[in-house]
């Protein structure tokens, strides 16, 4: 059953969903492997792998915006280079209407999914099918993973925050970042770069 697998990844890692954030996890699991099969939206295959590598890995950026005093609550959030939905769509379904969520996804076909995303899940977030190169917006908050190097895209962060960008940078730190460091039982030693304006 993956609703039980995802309740207890999730706990064994310190996070205690709620019945309706582990339903809406099950769902997007579903959906994520149904649209795969025909659009190519993951390399990864098997539930377990998917709910530790982007679920799990997502939510990992609540503990820095923990540890680091960032108060979401109200605040516009982006994500840039969402692709199938990470780490935006699972901070929603952490957040819920406490968060503003915008994501920014060039690829027409990934735009689709998290469009569907959103009504089959019923959370709400805006959708930019666009190069973010080409958004003219500020948001408190603007987060990515694995967009491309931080020379070339640190810039691009930087003109749509107003506050934070928090980068899911892997393995290690980077001069002139603060950092959170994250090694939970199913992550181990990932880095979270956070950079103030
Ligand atoms: C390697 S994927 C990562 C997707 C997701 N963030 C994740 O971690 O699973 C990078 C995504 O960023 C999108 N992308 C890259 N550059 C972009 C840009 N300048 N504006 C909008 N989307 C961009 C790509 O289309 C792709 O879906």
């Amino acid at each position: 059953m993956p609703a039980e697998l995802i309740k207890d990844i999730f706990q064994r890692n310190g996070f205690n969903l709620t019945e309706e954030q582990i339903q809406r996890f099950d769902l997007y699991l579903r959906e994520l492997k149904r649209w795969n099969k025909v659009h190519n939206l993951t390399s990864l295959e098997e539930d377990e792998q998917i709910i530790k590598r982007h679920f799990l890995d997502s939510l990992t950026l609540t503990l820095c915006i923990e540890e680091k005093g960032i108060d979401v609550k109200g605040k516009k959030v982006c994500d840039v280079g969402s692709g199938a939905g990470f780490p935006g769509v699972p901070l929603k379904i952490f957040y819920q209407d406490a968060i503003n969520l915008t994501l920014i996804e060039s690829v027409s076909k990934k735009c689709s999914f998290l469009e569907y995303l959103k009504v089959v899940l019923d959370i709400d977030y805006r959708v930019l099918c666009t190069r973010a190169e080409k958004v003219k917006e500020k948001f408190y908050v603007v987060v990515s993973r694995a967009l491309g190097p931080l020379e070339e895209t640190l810039p691009l962060l930087i003109n749509l925050s107003e506050a934070y960008i928090m980068v899911m940078k892997g393995r290690e730190p980077v001069e002139g970042f603060e950092y959170c460091y994250i090694n939970l039982p199913d992550i181990k030693g990932n880095y979270i770069l956070l950079y103030t304006l």
